[in-house]
């Protein structure tokens, strides 16, 4: 995540943009750089927890999968996310596998570890799963209001009537709620003041769509971050937000939030909702499809692909990336926030919707646990002061992901690190110490050395696989071996990206939810 600063200097360098740009988001985005001028506010805006918790159960909801939804032949049951937090730590992300439910999956991965714990549900749970929770001690369930997993909107059959099965399931979960100890209830905050204008600008300024600006001179990155950003937001609207209003007023009543159905509040609520959804559409977009992907670095650009190691999707990859940009906007570093992600590959198939996968750990950049907020130097390498400077107190986004990890990192399986920033020479021994196998990320910052901190030993690291943000194998070997007229890799398609097409088509369902994915946006 780059600085407002930084995306300011990219207009700058662009005034072109201005006009070339048809994009309605432009203006906002240009208003914007000054409004969250970092230089100016010192730090940009952050997303609190809650809402973080909240985005990531959204996003979850979306994870690639091979499996169909859950399907019984009385009731429409959605697939649902889930983020599980104890000690205000993510200690499980999960979504719906196609025979258990969300919570089914948190109960049965995590046991009795579940007590005093919080979950964050992407819908209201369905009554199965919320007796469970209960039994177990969670200490609280938010969730997103939405339509719930027992779909109170969607018609069984293709019929329109809503089935009898899921206003029973309703019923029997207000019935719970009221009877039990924890506290259940909708955790959907007012986004800080700027936040998503300074979600929309960082996520431009982002890495990985510099990469692309690097990669294709003429590609209006602008232009493409936009359409992204609008198709997720049309995509991701019908997943999360019900339209109608009347219709949002019926189902909120019927799953026990009738005050919100009542103005201010309900206005308030899709407000609130409706930001939120912004932010993930903005923060999705931020690694648009287009050539671009996630290949092995060593690899020569030849036409042959058979030296490729096994990673997972670049789908997956993608989704994972985009996890670890969402955990970026809780740094606490002034100026630039970086998030992680480790998730590693299971011997055999797990109950999630996530097949294999399982979380190990995630986290941020932030000073270290207990400091009040500001106690520390926050400078970077302008200030001539070296004893001012940050870089000896804050706490890398991998080092925290190792030190709160929730799962073992076990060496006979392939356990995967994406990073939004390249790991600097402090954490390249500890995620080579840990026994990670493969690394997902950018390499802009690689061989750089920026005094108090360096990315000299990135490029040299052995028995790691390191997966670079890069136009796919194949575009470059066409760049650098055919006519101009493929410079821009819009040669007809061969074998690795029918590959890359291939990972795309073999997930029915997140095509349906993320049609971005395999759709040129330009
Ligand atoms: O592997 C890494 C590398 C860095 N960081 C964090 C630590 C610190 O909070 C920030 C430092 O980033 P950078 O190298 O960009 O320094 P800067 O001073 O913010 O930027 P620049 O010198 O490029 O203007 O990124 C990580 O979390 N993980």
């Amino acid at each position: 995540m780059e600085t407002a600063d930084a995306v300011k200097k990219n207009h700058d360098l662009n005034p072109s943009c201005a006009t070339s740009c048809k994009c309605s988001e432009y203006r906002d985005i240009k208003e914007a750089g000054t409004l969250t001028n970092t230089e100016v506010l010192g730090h940009g805006p952050r997303l609190s927890k809650a809402n973080l918790f909240t985005l990531l159960s959204l996003w979850m909801e979306l994870f690639p999968r091979e499996e169909k939804e859950v399907v019984n032949k009385n009731v429409f049951t959605r697939g649902t996310g889930l983020v599980v937090v104890r000690d205000q730590k993510v200690v499980g992300l999960h979504c719906s596998g196609s025979e258990l439910h969300a919570g089914q999956v948190a109960v049965i991965r995590h046991g009795p570890k579940l007590a005093s714990s919080e979950l964050y549900f992407s819908r209201k749970p369905c009554a199965t799963c919320l007796k469970m929770l209960i039994n177990v001690g969670v200490s609280r369930i938010s969730f997103w209001p939405g339509d719930p997993e027992m779909s109170l909107s969607v018609g069984v059959n293709g019929m329109d009537s809503i089935s009898q099965e899921a206003v029973l399931d309703a019923i029997a979960s207000e019935k719970l709620k009221s009877n039990s100890r924890p506290h259940i209830g909708v955790a959907v905050q007012p986004l800080a003041l700027g936040l998503q204008q300074f979600v929309m600008e960082t996520s431009l300024g982002c890495d990985f769509v510099e990469r692309m600006s690097g990669d294709n001179p003429g590609l209006d990155t602008r232009d493409l971050f936009c359409r992204q950003r609008r198709q997720n937001i049309s995509t991701f609207s019908q997943e999360f937000l019900i339209l109608p209003e009347q219709h949002h007023r019926d189902i909120l009543a019927k799953i026990g939030l009738e005050n919100f159905c009542m103005e201010p509040y309900f206005s308030n609520l899709r407000q609130k909702m409706t930001d939120l959804v912004e932010v993930l559409a903005s923060v999705a977009a931020s690694l648009p499809v287009l050539q671009h992907g996630f290949y092995w670095k060593d690899s020569q650009p030849t036409a042959s692909e058979s030296s490729q190691p096994p990673g997972v999707s670049q789908e997956t990859a993608r989704h994972c990336t985009i996890q670890a940009r969402l955990l970026a906007y809780r740094t606490e570093d002034p100026k630039i926030g970086v998030g992680a992600v480790i998730w590693a590959e299971g011997k055999s198939a797990g109950c999630d919707g996530t097949g294999r996968l399982y979380l190990v750990g995630c986290g941020y950049n932030a000073y270290p646990v207990g400091s009040e907020y500001g106690e520390y130097p926050q400078m970077d390498t302008k200030q001539e002061d070296r004893q001012r400077r940050k870089y000896r107190y804050i706490i890398h986004a991998e080092q925290n992901a190792l030190s709160f990890r929730c799962d073992e990192i076990r060496q006979e399986e392939n356990t995967m690190l994406f990073v939004t920033k390249c790991p600097c020479d402090e954490c390249i021994p500890l995620i080579q110490g840990a026994g990670i196998k493969q690394i997902y990320t950018t390499d802009l910052d690689s061989g750089k050395d920026k005094g108090d901190i360096t990315y000299l030993r990135f490029n040299g690291l052995r028995g790691v696989q390191k997966f670079i943000w890069q136009k796919s194998t194949l575009t470059r070997f066409a760049s650098e071996h055919a006519g101009p007229h493929l410079a821009n890799g819009s040669g007809s398609m061969r074998k690795h990206d029918r590959q890359s097409e291939q990972d795309v088509q073999c997930n029915k369902r997140a095509r349906s939810a993320m049609p971005e994915d395999h759709t040129p946006v330009c």
